[in-house]
């Protein structure tokens, strides 16, 4: 008979189940047959949502089975609460306020002896504190939310201090290794001069559909159905998704600047603002509003031979995102769909930059970013038969 294979456990405790924490629960459960023979076992052992938290009983001996996860995939998708999930057992729902105060408890006590990954696939800006304290707990953290990274500074500091403890590779080109490029480039010693891309996978769709003929308005919609989008698509159209991304890079490179010092063109005007009206009202109202306007410039280009594309540019001076006029046959007027391209320009890669290009948003493939980023953290938990 075989021995056994030594396996490295790695509890984790999801922050989200929307669209990208819901694909991820699913990946985990398909990818157990991979992952054993790599030696690998995630144990989710909590999951927690805007109003409250779910954990199985005994974090330190079990996670929540898999016929569990997806029943739970499936309350959620039917907007059912954690607590419907009660009545399986195994399980206790903590509610807000409470909920957050019993992941740290989870982080302090895993954080000690088997570890644990916290796995951020919320939006929200109120993870940061709970991150930073679980990696201050000896935990490892993983996001797929670039808001704990593109906060002031100082917190950034705090939370990336323990930089072997934190992964967050789905945060600029979901699933492609942006990340992992520029990292092992910083590594090598080659210095990075200058970072430039088509960095939105809603605006990357949104221009080229545009191209088709297709109005403003329903492709945007179309954007949000796809799971392209950000939970408020304004978030994409304002440009400060991509800024988010600029600034996590150019933090990567070394710059210590914030959201205030990139230069961002919005595709709405204020009146259109989240302060103005609901999503809701911007999706059924605003949007159409803005049809022709955008319509126009599509036109325009389009005499001129040109394409319009959103470009991000990080450089050592500055970086700064907005709408540019590119020629259709170059690298970034051939993109199509959702498709980034980065291009990482350093010393070695001067006259001929580093390409990184495919699909850039969605739920599949940024949850398996996700979850490529929790099994790279495997050699930080110890193998146990
Ligand atoms: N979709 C994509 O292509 C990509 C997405 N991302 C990032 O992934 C993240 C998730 O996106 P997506 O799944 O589309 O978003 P959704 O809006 O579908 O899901 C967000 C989830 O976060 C939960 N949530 C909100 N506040 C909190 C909180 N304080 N604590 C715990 N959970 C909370 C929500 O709870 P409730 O269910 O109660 O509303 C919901 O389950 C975003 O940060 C996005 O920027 C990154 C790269 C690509
Ligand atoms: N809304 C984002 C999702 C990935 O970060 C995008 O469109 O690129």
């Amino acid at each position: 008979m075989q021995p056994a294979q030594a396996k490295s456990v790695l509890p984790v405790v999801l922050l989200g189940c929307g669209g990208v924490g819901r694909h991820l629960l699913r990946h985990i459960v398909s990818c157990r047959p991979l992952h054993a023979n790599q030696g690998v076992a995630i144990r989710v052992v909590g999951v927690a949502d805007s109003s409250s938290l779910l954990v199985a009983d005994d974090v330190r001996a079990s996670g929540l089975d898999d016929a569990f996860l997806s029943d739970l995939c499936a309350a959620k998708s039917a907007g059912s609460p954690l607590s419907s999930l009660l009545a399986r057992g195994h399980c206790q729902v903590f509610n807000k306020p409470e909920a957050m105060g019993k992941v740290i408890d989870a982080a302090t006590m895993l954080g000690r002896t088997t570890g644990l990954v916290l796995v951020d696939c919320s939006a929200t800006n109120d993870t940061v504190a709970l991150l930073t304290d679980a990696v201050n707990h000896g935990c490892c953290v993983v996001l797929a939310n670039k808001k704990p990274l593109t906060c002031a500074y100082e917190d950034y500091q705090k939370l990336t201090s323990n930089f072997r403890q934190i992964r967050f590779e789905s945060t600029v080109g979901a699933g492609l290794p942006v990340i992992a490029s520029v990292t092992r480039i910083i590594a090598s010693g080659d210095p990075i001069s200058r970072i430039v891309g088509s960095l939105s996978g809603t605006l990357g769709y949104v221009m080229s559909e545009l191209e088709d003929g297709k109005r403003f308005s329903e492709v945007v919609k179309t954007a949000k159905s796809l799971g392209y989008t950000e939970p408020d698509p304004r978030d994409d159209l304002s440009g400060t998704d991509v800024a988010r991304k600029a600034l996590i890079l150019a933090r990567l490179l070394g710059q210590q600047i914030s959201m205030e010092d990139i230069n961002v063109e919005s595709l709405y005007p204020s009146e259109l603002g989240p302060e103005v009206m609901s999503t809701t009202e911007f999706l059924e109202s605003g949007l159409p509003q803005l049809d022709e306007r955008i319509e126009e410039r599509v036109k325009a280009a389009s005499l001129r031979g040109n394409v319009l594309r959103y470009v991000g540019v990080i450089g050592n001076t500055g970086c700064q995102v907005g709408l540019q006029e590119v020629p259709k046959d170059s690298a970034l007027g051939r993109l199509r769909g959702s498709d980034n391209v980065v291009e990482i320009y350093s010393r070695c890669y001067e006259s001929s930059p580093l390409v990184i290009q495919g699909a850039g948003a969605g739920n599949d493939t940024t949850a398996a970013g996700v979850l490529a980023d929790i099994v790279d953290l495997q050699d930080l938990f110890q193998k146990r038969a």
